[in-house]
């Protein structure tokens, strides 16, 4: 069925791990997520961007979440990924997603609270979780300084007043993490101790990672081995994402790493098949790859086998 996380985070909380939270676009990842997660018996959050809905259409992702539920009894959150306002907010909750984003993180601290309690208040009604954002997660190329980071970073204090004045079941927060292949310029570093003084304030409350890709260097030398052109990647460390499911972070988003292991596996098979014109056959080796890698991360970064 598809379910709210908030049971979910209760247990990755108290367990000390996190649930994974992929984002979907097509048939194949959809389909190769969910098959990892039945063969590991994990928890599982389908995520989608405004992005995707722009690509797939509302309607179809809907259905092949649907279709992946009924297909495998899996218990599904459908979780509406970096919501910017109200009405997609609205428009996804209306459509039966069990959780949705609000990210108002560009917003000042009072906007974003506004925005994110008008959410919280509808989803609440529905019976919707909601996930906010406060700091900003860094953009594709951001490289940003000590001044920069106390400026962008999630400010404990304001982590606090911003949970209790919304009411929001889980926050994003900013510890140093960005989206994409080129998190950082110098050595990896996640802020461990802001992460620690969040927890002091909101003991229990579910943090959420985002930008939590490891960009695994085998996935970005295949995709160049075969023709890809991708150059001074850098991702988070398998080791500190561990650290931090370990802690108050329950939910790890991780697109990066899928995309790269999807194209690398669509470039491999092209190049090692060059008569070969089915899609069936690269779109299925790259459904292979999506479900090895989702194995791979609930194994060995989230903790979350057989914790269903
Ligand atoms: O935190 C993350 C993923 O972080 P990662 O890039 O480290 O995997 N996410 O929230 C996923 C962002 C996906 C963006 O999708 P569009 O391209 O459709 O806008
Ligand atoms: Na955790
Ligand atoms: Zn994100």
């Amino acid at each position: 069925p598809l379910v709210t996380s908030k049971e979910l985070f209760k247990k990755a909380y108290e367990g000390g791990y996190a649930i994974g939270a992929f984002n979907v676009n097509n048939m194949e990842i959809i389909q190769g997520i969910v098959e990892a997660a039945k063969e590991e018996n994990s928890p599982l959050i389908l995520q989608v961007s405004a992005g995707a809905r722009k690509y797939a259409r509302p309607v179809y992702l809907k259905k092949l979440v649907e279709a992946a539920v009924e297909d495998t009894g899996l218990p599904v959150v459908l979780h509406l990924d970096h919501g910017e306002s109200f009405e997609i907010c609205k428009a996804c909750i209306d459509d039966g997603f069990t959780s949705v984003m609000i990210d108002g993180s560009k917003l000042p601290f009072e906007e974003n609270i506004t925005l994110t309690k008008k959410v919280v208040d509808y989803a609440h009604e529905h019976g919707v979780v909601v996930e906010a954002e406060l700091g900003r997660i860094g953009g594709v190329e951001d490289n940003i300084s000590v001044g920069e980071r106390e400026a962008t970073f999630t400010d404990p204090d304001q982590a606090l007043e911003f949970v209790e004045r919304t009411g929001v079941d889980s926050l994003a927060i900013a510890i140093g993490t960005s989206h994409g292949a080129y998190k950082f310029k110098g050595e990896p570093y996640l802020d461990f101790k802001r992460l620690e003084e969040i927890m002091k304030r909101l003991p229990g409350f579910p943090l959420v990672l985002h930008g939590a890709s490891t960009v695994l260097p085998e996935f970005v030398e295949a995709c160049n081995k075969y023709g890809g052109s991708i150059h001074s990647a850098k991702g988070v460390p398998e080791e500190m994402l561990r650290k931090a499911a370990s802690l108050g972070i329950c939910k790890i988003n991780i697109d990066t790493d899928l995309r790269l292991a999807m194209t690398a596996m669509i470039r491999k098979y092209l190049a090692e098949n060059p008569s070969e014109f089915d899609p069936r056959k690269y779109l299925g080796a790259a459904r292979e790859a999506i479900k090895e890698m989702v194995k791979h991360k609930i194994r060995n970064v989230l903790g979350s086998s057989n914790k269903l």
